[in-house]
């Protein structure tokens, strides 16, 4: 199987704060990949040394066979990102936004097709400022979308969307993914990863402490259940410090 993503020893510090070290990753065609960890374990800097929008201190990361540091433009038109946070003019409408994200790619997805699969085809209209928190999330995925891209990156996919919003999120990686598309994603929500992950890796304070299955994460560690077993490695050393 062609992997799509894969680094090698990757490290990054800001000052004497060390945000990934030494992270080893790969990630197939058409797979999911969960990259998961606590609130600064490192998941957006890791994410973001792999599409090259911050520079690691060392280490090798291959994205579709290229770099994403000198390679940034020809990736650029194959990968779709969606970022915990976006900044956009304060008075762009949906479908304002829209073109101007596809009038930067060659190629693209037809944005109101993908509206319409969000469920946000009705706020073409409307301002971005004035979407709700859970439309304006899946905004960004289709922006994320309009590429037509070969590999996403998604940074807390379904982070404030209603239960059947986040289904329908579901629903659409799953087809994206039997289409080849590979998806590297963070998620704090367990059930999410345990469906749609196929492989994931867990990080504590910037150390990979488990890479596999959701199963063999459970497997290894002492719960029944992922959410547990989850919790078992990522905050493991703090649960130890607080019993002292
Ligand atoms: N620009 C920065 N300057 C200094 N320290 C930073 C910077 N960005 C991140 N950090 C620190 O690096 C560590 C990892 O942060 P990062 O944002 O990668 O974590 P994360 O796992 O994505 O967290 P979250 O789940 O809260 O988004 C944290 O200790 C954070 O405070």
């Amino acid at each position: 199987m062609q992997e799509i993503i894969k680094v090698e020893h990757l490290t990054k510090s800001y000052g004497k704060r060390i945000a990934a070290d030494n992270i080893n990753l790969s990630v197939p065609r058409g797979t999911v990949f969960g990259l998961l960890g606590a609130n600064g374990a490192g998941k957006s800097t890791t994410m973001e040394c792999i599409l090259g929008t911050k520079k690691a201190d060392g280490g090798k990361v291959s994205v579709l066979g290229m770099n994403p540091l000198t390679d940034r433009r020809q990736l650029f038109e194959k990968v779709g990102v969606q970022f915990q946070e976006a900044s956009y003019p304060d008075k762009i409408t949906v479908s304002e936004l829209c073109e101007v994200t596809a009038s930067l790619y060659r190629q693209t997805a037809c944005p109101d097709e993908l509206l319409d699969r969000f469920g946000i085809g009705g706020c073409k209209k409307s301002l971005v400022k004035d979407l709700s928190g859970g439309q304006r999330q899946r905004l960004f995925i289709v922006l994320a979308l309009i590429p037509d891209p070969e590999v996403v990156f998604l940074d807390e996919l379904t982070t404030g969307l209603d239960a059947k919003a986040r289904r329908d999120v579901w629903k659409i990686l799953f087809a994206l993914k039997e289409k080849g598309v590979t998806i590297l994603l963070t998620s704090h929500f367990m059930d999410e990863v345990e469906v749609l992950c196929d492989r994931i890796c867990i990080l504590r304070k910037g150390n990979i402490v488990f890479s596999g299955t959701v199963s063999e994460a459970v497997k290894n560690s002492s719960c029944d259940k992922f959410e547990d077993a989850y919790l078992w490695y990522a905050e493991r050393e703090e649960e130890t410090n607080e019993s002292f």
